[in-house]
């Protein structure tokens, strides 16, 4: 794939992988993104999961029609872009490596023949200063650190000529690029599972982004991005954040016998008689990744769950764990609870978010007794009302 007369595609799809980071499933599969830079000084951007090596290579010495390369930058030192990295060395040992200190210190961890010890000498290395400069020739790279997104050595790229800038992780999305698929919610259920955590170090990024020109959009994962850029900056301005995108109420429940699914159903008739967008998730059969990136994307949330042998039904305190190690705020929140001797779902469901900030809580809490009944249908009643 051309991104212009001198930067070319050679990352590789891979439809093997079944859990991506070993937990979304990824039903489009994946790609893994790689770039050359063809210039006086000719550099490869990152690598791709060792998985693809071979295939990896090939695209490189395809677009490299028997010229060497000069660098090799690394801006993520995550296995699915660095497990090439020896394979790389060994076909090109005179290249120059280039990367933050961070990530020539993982680079020594991960691969200590090259880069331990007799590895790579310093000749062949260049430690990328933030806001540093490396002129290719008519291009020229500006190294900015975003650390913590999702990695701490992580860097991005700018290319000044071409406007491109070179995002490590950030912008990308799950799913191969030969699976033609709306770029949005899975790219959301990739921010919120994968970057989710680091908002604030995120909002650094896109602080110094703003003052880039910025035309072209090439992430390790997912398509590249060349139109109407300020949707995608918008996303994850609002992403990071942690503000909700849109009106609805996300309904996760978790039900043995379906009647706490039942309360839940009722629920979400009446909030819709009422006009209101619902979303309703079984949390012992639902993608939980996807839960949690709803979660994220409306302003309420319902949590109705039994209690089970004096605790939380595992579905439901997993996902709640999702919200809160990813800093759930700035949303309202609804509980119906449902235990047959001896309640306890509410209290600990609420004990879960004890840190978390700028929640809001409504006034009514439903608890259900084994059974949803008349009274309980008019504590839904009520607190439809207040959701609304
Ligand atoms: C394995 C199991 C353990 C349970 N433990 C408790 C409990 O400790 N305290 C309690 O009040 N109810 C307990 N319950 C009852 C549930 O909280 C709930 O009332 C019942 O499962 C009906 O809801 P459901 O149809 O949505 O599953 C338990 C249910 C099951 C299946």
């Amino acid at each position: 794939m051309e991104i212009s007369a001198y930067v070319k595609y050679v990352g590789v799809n891979d439809h093997q992988v079944d859990l991506f980071e070993g937990q979304y499933k990824v039903p489009n599969g994946m790609s893994y993104n790689s770039y050359v830079i063809l210039d006086d000084k000719i550099t490869v951007m990152d690598t791709v999961d060792g998985f693809f090596t071979e295939e990896w290579m090939n695209n490189v010495e395809q677009v490299l029609d028997g010229k060497m390369p000069d660098y090799l930058v690394i801006q993520h030192m995550e296995p699915d872009h660095s497990a090439s990295i020896p394979a790389f060395l060994k076909k090109y040992p005179k290249v120059t490596v280039v990367s933050t200190a961070k990530g020539f210190q993982f680079m020594e961890q991960f691969f200590p023949e090259f880069f331990a010890g007799q590895g790579l000498p310093a000749e062949q290395r260049i430690v990328a200063a933030n806001d540093g400069v490396l002129e290719l020739g008519q291009h020229s790279l500006h190294f900015v650190y975003a650390p913590m997104v999702h990695w701490p050595e992580v860097m991005m790229t700018y290319e000044a000529t071409e406007k491109i800038l070179f995002a490590a992780d950030g912008f990308g999305k799950f799913g191969a690029l030969d699976v033609e698929e709306e770029w949005t919610d899975e790219a959301r259920r990739y921010y919120i599972g994968i970057v989710g955590k680091y908002g604030p170090q995120v909002q650094a990024v896109l602080k110094k982004a703003a003052g880039l020109d910025i035309q072209t959009i090439c992430s390790l994962h997912g398509p590249v991005l060349k139109e109407n850029l300020g949707f995608y900056l918008e996303k994850y301005d609002k992403w990071s954040s942690y503000q909700p995108e849109e009106s609805g109420v996300v309904i996760a429940y978790a039900s043995v016998y379906g009647n706490t699914r039942n309360a839940a159903e009722y629920l979400a008739d009446v909030l819709q008689e009422k006009g209101q967008k619902t979303v309703l998730y079984d949390l012992a059969r639902c993608d939980k990744a996807k839960a949690v990136a709803d979660a994220f994307r409306y302003d309420r949330l319902v949590l109705a769950g039994i209690t089970y042998n004096g605790d939380l039904f595992p579905c439901m305190r997993s996902f709640i764990e999702g919200l809160t190690e990813r800093n759930y705020q700035n949303r309202k929140v609804a509980i119906i609870e449902n235990g047959t001797w001896a309640p306890m779902a509410g209290k600990l469901i609420l004990g879960m978010f004890e840190k978390s900030k700028n929640l809001t809580f409504t006034e009514t809490t439903v608890s259900i007794k084994s059974a949803m009944n008349a009274q309980n249908k008019d504590e839904i009643g009520k607190l439809a009302e207040e959701l609304c």
